[in-house]
């Protein structure tokens, strides 16, 4: 663990800390488990001098608008109270503004949270907004649409295409699984071209992750040498394998072999260019996000955007995630 150098953000300024609390009432299950202790939030961080005022979402789109508000008003830092799904909403507005993302996780998974140490309780998260440090990092793009950890073509756009389309999402992380278990064995390898800063790349894929941090759907590491300050994306290509060799591959993964090195293609770069012989689906910080394209002259662009995002983070952060001390 690294001992942070920032101040803690409410000895910053002078003036109170203005902040927008933006909370998705369906992240994670019910609203009604969270409603006091939204409250909790509020009071705490208004007794510790912010001036802080919520808006609850009413449907997916809302937390995009309200943080667009927040930035247009100039305020310090827009709180998301959900999960990935709605960071990612909130941080299509934030990229490239000063106004900072602090989280409070109450998603199925909270890949984020876990990733930088944000406790999952919140009374632990509500701390860290007021006693934790900001640090700038990059955010990665596919075509224009932001991202802030992960993005994947193949299995797991697969996996986030069919939770959106059937009742097994209700089922939530059981739900998920299922789906995952489907398209882990059936869903059929593709060959790709990439090009990545002028080097091109041909394999049969599986599976490709970008990554700008490391942590995959809460406990794997596909992109376990990225850190979300260093300008670069992190790419993890896991080549074509059989049935029997997909359980080795997640087996190797799950438990962070050495080994895990010989399924996989591994590149660092600033942009790269996928070209897929076929649609393969994709799916972006874990929600879908459409198709590659398969038109010859046309790819799919992922690039990342250096230092455009600040972040409300712990004082105490992975070291391996961070390149900045
Ligand atoms: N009031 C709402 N009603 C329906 N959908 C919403 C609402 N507010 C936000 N959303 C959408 O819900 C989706 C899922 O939310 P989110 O990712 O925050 O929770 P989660 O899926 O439980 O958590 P995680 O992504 O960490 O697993 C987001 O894509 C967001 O756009």
């Amino acid at each position: 663990m690294q001992e942070g150098t920032s101040e803690e953000i409410s000895v910053l300024s002078t003036r109170p800390i203005r902040a927008l609390l933006i909370a998705n009432p369906t992240a994670g299950g019910s609203y009604l488990h969270h409603e006091q202790q939204i409250a909790d939030t509020l009071s705490y961080l208004r007794t510790n001098g912010w001036q802080a005022e919520l808006q609850l979402t009413q449907e997916a789109g809302n937390a995009g608008t309200f943080a667009r508000a927040a930035v247009q008003e100039q305020i310090d830092a827009v709180i998301a109270i959900g999960g990935d799904g709605t960071i990612n909403e909130v941080i299509q507005e934030l990229a490239g503004s000063s106004t900072a993302l602090g989280v409070i996780p109450s998603g199925t998974v909270n890949v984020w949270a876990r990733e930088v140490g944000i406790p999952l309780d919140f009374a632990g998260a509500r701390e860290v907004l007021v006693h934790g440090q900001t640090r700038t990092i990059d955010l990665c793009q596919l075509n224009e649409h932001y991202f802030l950890l992960m993005a994947g073509i193949g299995i797991d756009g697969a996996v986030a295409h069919a939770v959106e389309q059937t009742p097994l999402k209700r089922l939530g992380v059981l739900g998920y699984l299922l789906i995952a278990t489907w398209y882990g064995f059936g869903h059929s390898p593709f060959q790709v071209m990439l090009e990545l800063d002028g080097k091109t790349i041909k394999v049969h894929a599986l599976q490709i992750i970008i990554g700008n941090t490391q942590l995959y759907g809460g406990a794997l590491k596909y992109t376990w040498l990225a850190k979300c300050d260093d300008g670069l994306l992190d790419i993890c290509v896991v080549l074509k394998r059989n049935i029997f060799g997909r359980i080795v591959v997640l087996l190797d993964f799950l438990l962070r072999r050495e080994q895990r090195r010989q399924w996989i293609r591994y590149e660092r770069g600033q942009v790269v260019k996928i070209y897929t012989r076929y649609p393969e689906p994709i799916q972006v910080d874990g929600d879908y996000k459409g198709f590659t394209t398969s038109q010859q002259d046309e790819a799919t662009v992922f690039k990342v955007i250096p230092g455009a995002l600040k972040v409300i983070v712990p004082q105490q952060l992975p070291s391996e995630l961070f390149t900045l001390r």
